[in-house]
Order: C-alpha cells, then structure tokens, then sequence
C-alpha cells in the first residue's frame, strides 16, 4: 500500500484533479487487470489507446488515472493526472511504487541486436558461481538466486521490471542483470530505472516492421546509453561498426572490448572447435566451452563487464570457462551414426551467417550442412528473403520451414523466404510447412558425420499458432529422430 503522493515523487504532471493524500493499493497499464484502489495509467499503444479504457479501468476500481489526455467527463470521484507522456509516467510511478529496487542493487542493462540473452545469462550465471546473490532477466527465463520466473518478453512491462527487481532486493541480491529490448526502450519500459552500467553488443538488421528504419533502429539503442548515469559504465563493441555512434552522448564511463581493433578490453582466438574456444583474453590463455568466433565476443563482453564491476581477474576466467550459457543456443548432439544436429536461436540474417559460418570453420572435413530454417510471422518481413539466402549461401541443403507463424499465413512466408533463393541453389531448397516434418527429412537426407543446424526457435518449447502456443522443442524433434540414426 503507498499513498499517490510517494508514488508521483518526480513526476511532471500539468494538472492533477482530486488529492494526492489517497492510498492506493496497486498500478495497472491495462484496465482488465485493474483492482479495485489500482492507479490505472493509459498508455497509447501500438494497437489500441488506453485511453478508451479509462472509463473500464474506473469500473474495474481504478481510484486514480494517469493520462495525456482527459476524458470528456471527468468524475469528482476518481484523481486524475495530465502527463505529457504516459509511458514515461508509468515507468516512473511503476518504481516508485516498488520503492525505486534498482536503486538498491547494481543492474547492468544488456543491448544489440544479438547476444543480449547470452551476456545476461553468463554475467548471471558468473556472479552466482563469485558468491554473489543475483537476479536475470532474460528472453529465455527469468530467475532469482536460482528461482525460475518465465518470462513473456525479452524486457518485461515497467511494472513486472520493479516487481521483480523488487523481489531481488528483497531475496538479498547484489546484481541484477537484465536484457534492454530495443521495443523496451522505446515503449520507455526502463524508464526511471538507475543502471550501474549498460553494454552494447552489434547492431544489424532486425525489427525493421516496428521501428521502420535501420537509423530509428540505431537511435532506439543508442537513447539506452543517452539515459545512463555519470557513474555508471557504458561498455561497447569496438568491432562493430556502430559501436562508438552508441557511446556518443552518454554521460558514463565510456569503456571498449573487441578481438579486431583497439579496445580497453581485447581478445584473440587461438582455436575455435566444436568443444569449445581457445582464447588470449587480457594476457591469459583461457579455454572456454562456448564455440564460435561471436561467443568470443560474447565472453569477452561478461569478462570486461566484470573487470567494471571490479572482480577478481583470475577468478572471473576460471568460473567463466566452465560456463556453457543459455539453453537453445548453439546446443547440439550426435545420433549413434554420427551425424551432429545443432539447435541454435538464430533469427536473424547476421545470427545465421555466424552460426553456419562457426560450423563451416570448426567442421572437420567436408560433411555436408543441412539447415532447417523458418521467419516468424508477425515480425520483421524484409529479413525473410535474407535469412533465406545467407542460409544457402553457407549449406549444401536448406528446408525452409515454419517458425512462429502467429497470425500469418505460413506458406506466404515460406513464399517472401524463397525470393532470397539463388536459382542455382533452388534444386538443393525444399519448403516443408510442418516443421516437425522438416527436421524428420534434415534427419532422412543427413549421412554419417552431416550437420543439422534446426535454427530460429533455439530454447522456445512451442509453436505460436494464431494465438496457440502449440508444444514444440527442436531439440526433443531431433532426439527422437536421431534415436534411429544406426
Ligand atoms: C508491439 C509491442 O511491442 N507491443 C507491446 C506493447 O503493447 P501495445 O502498445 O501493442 O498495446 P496495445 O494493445 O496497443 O494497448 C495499448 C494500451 O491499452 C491497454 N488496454 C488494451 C486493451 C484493453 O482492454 N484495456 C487496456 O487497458 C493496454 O494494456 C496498453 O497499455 O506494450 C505491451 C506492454 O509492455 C507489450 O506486452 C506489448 O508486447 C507485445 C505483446 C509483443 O509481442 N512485443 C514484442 C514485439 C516485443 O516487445 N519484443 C521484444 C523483444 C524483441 C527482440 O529484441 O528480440 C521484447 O522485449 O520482448
Ligand atoms: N555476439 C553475437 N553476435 C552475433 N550473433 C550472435 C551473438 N551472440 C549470439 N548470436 C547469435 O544470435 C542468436 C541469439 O542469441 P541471443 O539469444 O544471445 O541474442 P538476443 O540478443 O538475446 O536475442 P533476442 O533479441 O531474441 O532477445 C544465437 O543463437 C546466435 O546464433
Ligand atoms: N524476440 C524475438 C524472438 C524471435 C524468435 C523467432 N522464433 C520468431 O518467432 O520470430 C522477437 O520477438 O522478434
Ligand atoms: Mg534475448
């Protein structure tokens, strides 16, 4: 229970109709969860305006509105505040609220188009391993000191991100480690919260349906580093060819790591195998069970987060090296007659170019590489064609397949993947809607010593179906079909 007076502390407001000495017992965005004594705050989203639900949420119990504009008829009953933006509000009145929990731990924020999952998940799984109390919040799950939380987005609404940051406080924890969507920052879903330091992975293409263009894109990252506090660290990839454009404004630490140019933090590939990478990391030669030359960047990202967040150097590269990271990436298995199947969570062109182009340098000899590969409905079309093409240009046989149809017609994505086909590959192309059925022919047309890559659903167990998750695992697919591998 908090008075509406604690919870505006900081808030512009421009009109506030009724009194701010009312206890209020909860804050919802969305009326159909409001309760009655809630503060309902109505966000203008991307589908629908919370504004037309103001009147809902006041029969649902609402005391209090937030809005940017106010209803025709206002009643003496309920307070009303006039913001100039919503989402903004809500961000602020969700953590005060919850009594500012960012503010009682260090939260280091995770941002780039690929890798997010994967650096939160190691810094998470390291700190634990130093002795320190933590919390994640990731795509995969979220978890507290090892309780297991599921998570619906990559970065939870404003008021699921203060709950749980809350929960942490409250359980003890020292470090809170969570995932920065570019759909958070610009829905303002981290807004109010305090980071002890933010890290940018790459920036390439995705996500092009919502933000529109590849700058609105960049600028959507970049606004993470503008928003981050003086003390606190703003670590960048210094390969990646928008790296130093995401530090330009920020007013933290600007620090760098990178295998190719110059960095603060450097690293170097000395072998890169299927059981894992050599690397010169800061002087030392480490042996790490994560593969491929982006889990390099990747290592060395945590291995630089934690030198910020001053840890112990030779601690920090022996807990890392026996670290294996989040499930569904890069994870594989071998049938008894050899033949090697990988699931990995890439769903974008540049995460399929790295993972097949990892297989290609770590294969022995000149199996050959069988890709099942499907584009999300829903999402970002332009990248169908593309992740078509980068999946031929890197294998001997492609299945194009389904992957979260949602609420689009899977054969027309199928169709927009095949316009990436070069002609000369369409014979060595065959499109299988079903992707149970997919990942059956990947296994019928693999010789001994083959690699399936079944990739873009990595640690997801469904297939969303207008609506339906429909329970699906690429790696119990595989399992089942490689048990007749003999
Ligand atoms: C496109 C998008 O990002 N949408 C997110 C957005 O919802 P929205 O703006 O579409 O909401 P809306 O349906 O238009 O409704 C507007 C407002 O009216 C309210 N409302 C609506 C109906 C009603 O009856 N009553 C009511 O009060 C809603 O609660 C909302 O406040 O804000 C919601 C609350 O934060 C999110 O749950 C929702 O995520 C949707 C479900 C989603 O699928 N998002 C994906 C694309 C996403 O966010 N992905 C990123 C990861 C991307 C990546 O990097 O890979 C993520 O962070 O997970
Ligand atoms: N540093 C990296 N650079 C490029 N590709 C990467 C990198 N790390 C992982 N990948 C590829 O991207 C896929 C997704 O990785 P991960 O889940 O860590 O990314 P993410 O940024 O969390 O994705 P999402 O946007 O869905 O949350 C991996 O399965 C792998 O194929
Ligand atoms: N966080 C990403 C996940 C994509 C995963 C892929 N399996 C798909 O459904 O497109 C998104 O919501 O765009
Ligand atoms: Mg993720």
């Amino acid at each position: 229970m908090r008075y509406l007076s604690d919870i505006i502390d900081g808030l512009a407001f421009t009109e506030l109709q009724g009194s701010a000495d009312v206890e209020i017992t909860a804050i919802a965005f969305d009326s159909r969860k409001v309760i009655p004594g809630s503060m309902f705050v109505a966000v203008k989203g991307t589908v629908v305006d919370g504004h037309d639900y103001i009147d809902q949420a006041i029969k649902n119990g609402a005391i209090a509105v937030i809005c940017e504009d106010l209803p025709a008829r206002t009643t003496g009953e309920v307070d009303f505040l006039m913001v100039a933006d919503s989402a903004v509000a809500l961000g602020i009145v969700a953590a005060n609220f919850y009594d500012n929990p960012s503010q009682k731990l260090k939260l280091v924020g995770v941002t780039g188009t690929n890798g997010k999952t994967t650096i939160a998940t190691l810094l998470y799984q390291l700190f634990r391993d130093l002795g320190y109390k933590c919390g994640l919040l990731s795509t995969v799950e979220n978890q507290i000191n090892g309780k297991v939380i599921p998570s619906t987005h990559t970065t939870p609404d404003p008021i699921e991100i203060n709950k749980l940051l809350a929960e942490m406080v409250d359980s003890g924890c020292d470090y809170g480690f969570m995932e920065v969507s570019s759909h958070a920052i610009s829905q303002k879903r981290i807004e109010h919260l305090v980071f002890a330091g933010g890290v940018f992975t790459n920036l390439t293409h995705d996500h092009l349906d919502y933000h529109k263009t590849f700058l609105r894109y960049l600028n959507a990252k970049k606004a993470f580093f503008d928003g981050l506090p003086k003390d606190a660290f703003a670590l960048t990839n210094s390969d990646d060819k928008n790296g130093n454009v995401m530090l330009q404004n920020t007013a933290a630490h600007k620090k760098s790591y990178g295998l190719k140019t110059m960095a603060d933090y450097k690293a170097r590939i000395l072998e890169n195998q299927f059981s894992g990478l050599l690397l010169q990391i800061d002087g030392e030669e480490v042996w790490f069970k994560m593969v491929g030359t982006f889990n390099a960047y990747n290592l060395l990202g945590v291995y630089a987060t934690a030198m910020l967040l001053e840890q112990d150097k030779a601690k920090v590269l022996t807990s890392l090296s026996k670290l294996t990271g989040a499930e569904g990436r890069f994870e594989y298995i071998t049938a008894p007659n050899k033949v090697v199947g990988i699931v990995d969570y890439a769903h974008t062109p540049d995460a399929v170019q790295n993972v097949l182009s990892t297989i290609h340098d770590i294969r022995k000899g000149n199996e050959k590489v069988i890709t099942v590969i499907g584009c999300g409905g829903d999402r970002d079309k332009t990248k169908r064609p593309i992740m078509a093409k980068t999946a031929c240009e890197w294998s001997d046989k492609v299945i194009l397949t389904s992957d979260n149809p949602r609420t689009e017609d899977p054969a027309q994505i199928i169709k927009e993947m095949e316009e990436g086909v070069d002609p000369a590959f369409k014979r060595h192309t065959v499109s299988i809607i079903d992707r149970h059925e997919a990942i059956k022919t990947a296994c019928m047309l693999a010789n001994p010593g083959d690699i399936i890559l079944v990739a873009g659903k990595g640690h997801e167990n469904y297939q969303e179906i207008n609506g339906v998750k429909n329970h699906f695992d690429d790696m119990e697919e595989l399992e089942a079909q490689f048990k007749d591998l003999i």
